[in-house]
């Protein structure tokens, strides 16, 4: 429902600055005077049937009176638009290094809704790298790697991959330079039964409002909303054992130790969702840049944030007594947003988070009321709960005369249904105070509903997808699979235990090769391989081993990959 508080400053200032209206009519003074200018995405809103059948993309300022763009222009913007949204896009520099699972497109930008001219080389002109936009962001992650086990001395395990929320931070603009984070590894075996040191952390800092997910992947693995909230993403490497841990009864001194465990490694993509505490939303030119530069830059402890034209402006507001908001204009809402025509689609997803939001209306529209019922509309079909947010209503541009004059049946109308409008003049700053201090109200009282949980939020356990990687991890080793390609008379065994094995088996020891083959027949590969068949001469593909099948006539028929001695050592048990 709209703004239960009911305040509306009495609009004859209004009537009496009409008076002058030939001096706000001059566009140079409007120029001088809206310090937001410069933030206007479109001049004048555009024909409904200019973005009613197929409106792309549309250029920066949208002048009525000049002919529609020629239709390849427009098929080229939206197949670039549609190569963003497939996250193809991105020229930028990259990290010199190229990742060993083929992505060596390390460095994407998503969602880059800039609508810049483009030179034929497709990128953008007149849009400087840094200013489009960074809510999107690709990255590396991985965990350092064990340190080796040495004969008789021990090792450490790899850093660990944090995930961090910095409150200082507002975008993703740090990751366009850092892509890649990794871990250090943990040093090797040292002196007499020492431990080497453990790997260094990597700790990635996020803005508040960062979700994440696995690269390709739609489900979202974190929610990063508070400062200071830290989730581990990756465990270190495990360090490799030294030969203290395989002494056995038969065997004291082993010819044998493990290398570290490989740290884990992923590509998440971040995306930021604006947490700002309130919304202005409206039509385009309805004047919420404009006023969003009134409420904040007036007063000497405001901070501005202005990204680019495009994107959503954050600007804190500081009120008298010692408390904050932070507002966030956003790019005009057209009508069709909901199905991604104009630029209001990729924005509106920012509003989601908002407590409150401010409704600007053009007052100065053919019909304000029916433009004020678009844009509720464009807000339900885009996401009905944020039609549902609590909402304050601001007749604008209350100093043109054709503004003033639609305010009464605008009212009217409105509070026919229960809403009660507030109306304003953003240039002069007239009713923009009581708009906002309406929109404040809203916003505390929408916080004290939410503190019991956001309280019991704090405690959510963030680890989740470290422990799903290391539940991976631990996979048993008896869990494999086996696949035959008859053609090459080659077996295939497969399992993420058997391969982590055999990434740490360190085959420069003389014991290494003998526990391999106890462990191939203590956890059932022997087994299974000969129940399906396998023959004198078969290739055995085991992780990165590959092997000759021998059949073996000790121990009562056991067959062996090659033929062993039948000293029955036994090994520390793998875990
Ligand atoms: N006369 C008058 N003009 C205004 C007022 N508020 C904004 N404008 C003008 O309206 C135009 C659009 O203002 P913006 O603040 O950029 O509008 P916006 O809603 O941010 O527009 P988009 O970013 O395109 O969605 C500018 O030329 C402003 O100078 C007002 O109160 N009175
Ligand atoms: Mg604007």
């Amino acid at each position: 429902m709209a703004s239960s508080i009911s305040a509306c400053f009495t609009p004859q200032s209004f009537a009496r600055r009409n008076a002058n209206r030939s001096k706000i009519q001059n566009p140079k003074f409007q120029k001088s005077v809206v310090p937001g200018g410069e933030a206007t995405t479109y001049t004048r809103l555009p024909l409904k049937h200019d973005y009613s059948s197929s409106s792309p993309l549309s250029p920066p300022e949208i002048k009525l009176s000049e002919a529609a763009p020629p239709i390849d222009h427009l098929l080229r913007n939206r197949k670039r638009q549609t190569q963003r949204q497939q996250g193809v896009v991105f020229e930028g520099n990259a990290d010199s290094e190229s990742e060993s699972d083929g992505e060596d497109e390390a460095l994407e930008f998503l969602g880059d809704e800039n609508v810049g001219e483009e030179s034929p080389d497709g990128k953008e002109k007149g849009v400087p790298a840094v200013m489009r936009c960074f809510d999107r962001a690709k990255i590396y992650v991985r965990a350092g790697d064990g340190g080796n086990g040495v004969v008789a001395f021990r090792r450490e395990k790899g850093g660990e991959v944090y995930v961090e929320v910095d409150g200082a931070m507002n975008s993703l603009l740090p990751f366009r330079n850092s892509v890649h984070f990794r871990a250090g590894r943990g040093s090797h075996g040292q002196g007499s039964m020492q431990s080497g040191a453990k790997g260094e952390d990597v700790v990635v800092k996020v803005p508040p409002g960062t979700l994440i997910r696995m690269s390709g992947e739609d489900d979202v693995l974190l929610e990063m909303v508070y400062p200071g909230q830290k989730a581990l993403v990756l465990p270190g490497g495990r360090g490799g054992r030294g030969n203290a841990s395989f002494k056995s009864g038969n065997n004291k001194v082993p010819k044998i130790a493990e290398y570290g465990e490989e740290g884990h490694e992923m590509w998440l993509e971040l995306e930021l969702k604006l947490v700002a505490d309130v919304g202005i939303v409206g039509a385009p030119n309805a004047g919420k840049s404009t006023l969003l530069s009134v409420v904040s830059a007036a007063k000497p402890a405001v901070a501005n944030y202005p990204f680019t034209t495009l994107l959503p402006n954050l600007g804190v507001v500081s009120f008298d007594y010692d408390s904050t908001m932070v507002v966030a204009d956003l790019p005009g809402l057209l009508e069709g947003a909901h199905r991604g025509f104009g630029l209001g689609h990729e924005f509106l997803r920012h509003t989601e988070r908002c407590s409150a939001l401010v409704h600007v209306v053009d007052g100065s529209s053919l019909q304000p009321d029916l433009e004020f019922d678009a844009v509720r509309l464009e807000l339900k079909l885009f996401n009905p709960e944020l039609a549902e947010k609590p909402y304050v209503v601001a007749f604008n541009k209350m100093d043109l005369p054709e503004a003033y004059e639609k305010w009464e049946s605008f009212k009217e109308n409105l509070q026919s249904r229960g809403i009660t409008p507030f109306c304003m003049s953003a240039v002069t700053r007239e009713g923009t105070h009581e708009v906002i201090s309406a929109a404040y109200q809203l916003l505390r009282k929408s916080k004290e509903e939410n503190e019991e949980y956001e309280d019991g939020n704090d405690m959510i356990n963030l680890n989740h997808v470290a422990d799903a990687v290391q539940r991976q991890r631990n996979a048993s080793i008896n869990d494999f699979e086996i696949f035959h390609e008859s053609d090459s008379n080659s077996w295939h065994v497969v399992g993420s235990g058997l391969q982590r094995f055999i990434q740490m088996t360190n085959w420069r020891y003389v014991d290494s090769e003998r526990r391999f083959q106890h462990v191939l027949e203590a956890c059932g590969v022997y087994k299974s391989l000969m129940k399906q068949g396998v023959k004198e001469g078969d290739t055995v593909v085991v992780g990165e081993m590959k092997m000759i099948w021998h059949n073996s006539s000790v121990n009562s028929g056991a067959a062996r990959m090659k033929k062993i001695s039948s000293d029955s050592l036994k090994w520390a048990e793998w875990k």
